[in-house]
């Protein structure tokens, strides 16, 4: 299945069923107890697309986002990639295809070594693909002013930059194997709110010149909002709606995200509701409930929704939602 209606030489990324389960220790005595962290999303990211990701704290988006470029073992389901099943293919190989797919983390500071200098931190995956000493120093004093900072910054170590500069190394480190897809996680929220934008820019400017498509998780609705083309929006494991950006915060159809939306600030203007405030926790994803994940805090649910899965289906043009009854 595929949720997005578009041609083949347009996705860079098709997921199918992938499930991200961790545990399972209790495997031998028939209780394998498996935290089920994804279970069964199926996507497609669009070459050259921002596709953001949103859902509450847990709901799988870091799991999902590090199975993507294989940071992660998927439990089931296939992550094709030019071609190839990034779930099946061998150790060696996957070292090769990951420099095609990189990662941004959320805090800079512990993502960087700070006994090494600049320099060494970008040129680092450079040094693992083997690029020689000259074209190493060159790509990496090209890197450090493309993400505006300056040659002389090469020699200094973490500790002496602030916290968006750190994220900008950490966009540069990421860039220096000209990947294709890079996986965005939360790369701004451990930033205030004024650097915040210049960094969403940084990474906007970027993506025009180098063509590069991002995943983007952040839990700050407006963040993703402003940067992605498309947003997913996940719970329980699950990707319960996708659309374009526009249209979702508009036309939010699924109940779980009608919800998310009117929690934010303008949210009452943005979805013409008043704030809905859910009951009751998100169920453990050790034991889901059956049927829809939502149905147990949702206002609309109805038998349906405990004895049947809901799919994700087109609810309006180029918009999906996994609910029963939608709208
Ligand atoms: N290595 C792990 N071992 C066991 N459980 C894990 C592991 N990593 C994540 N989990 C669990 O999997 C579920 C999904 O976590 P994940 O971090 O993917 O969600 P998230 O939406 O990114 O949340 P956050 O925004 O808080 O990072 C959570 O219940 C989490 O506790």
């Amino acid at each position: 299945m595929s949720n997005q209606m578009t041609e083949p030489s347009e996705v860079l990324m098709s997921v199918r069923d992938l499930k991200v389960w961790y545990g399972g220790k209790g495997a031998l005595f028939g209780n394998p107890d498996w935290v089920r962290a994804v279970d069964g999303v199926t996507l497609d990211i669009l070459k050259g697309e921002t596709l953001g990701l949103v859902g509450e704290s847990g709901c799988g988006k870091s799991s999902l986002g590090r199975a993507l470029i294989r940071l992660e073992r998927p439990h089931s389901g296939s992550i094709l990639f030019g071609g190839e099943d990034l779930a099946q293919v061998s150790p060696s190989r996957l070292r090769t295809l990951r420099r095609d797919m990189q990662m941004v983390f959320q805090d800079p500071m512990s993502s960087l070594d700070p006994r090494m200098t600049i320099r060494r931190i970008i040129a680092e995956g450079l040094v693992i693909a083997g690029v020689g000493r000259d074209e190493r120093n060159v790509r990496v004093e090209e890197l450090i002013q493309i993400v505006g900072l300056r040659k002389e910054h090469l020699d200094r170590y973490p500790h002496e930059f602030s916290g968006g500069q750190r994220q900008r190394i950490g966009i540069a480190r990421a860039l220096a194997l000209r990947p294709k897809l890079v996986v965005a996680d939360e790369p701004v929220s451990a930033l205030d709110v004024s650097v915040q934008s210049q960094v969403l820019n940084l990474m906007k400017d970027l993506q025009d010149e180098f063509g590069l498509t991002y995943l983007f998780i952040a839990h700050d609705l407006g963040v993703v909002e402003y940067i992605s083309d498309r947003v997913g929006v996940m719970y329980l494991g699950r990707l319960v709606e996708l659309a374009d950006a526009e249209d979702l915060y508009a036309r939010p159809m699924m109940p779980y995200t009608q919800a998310l939306l009117s929690a934010i600030p303008d949210g009452e203007a943005a979805t013409g509701r008043s704030r809905i405030i859910l009951k009751g926790d998100v169920p453990s994803p050790r034991n889901p409930p059956s049927g829809c994940p939502f149905r147990t805090r949702c206002w609309r649910a109805e038998a349906r929704c405990a004895a049947e899965v809901p799919q994700l289906q087109e609810v309006a043009p180029r918009h999906w939602a996994a609910c029963h009854f939608p709208g």
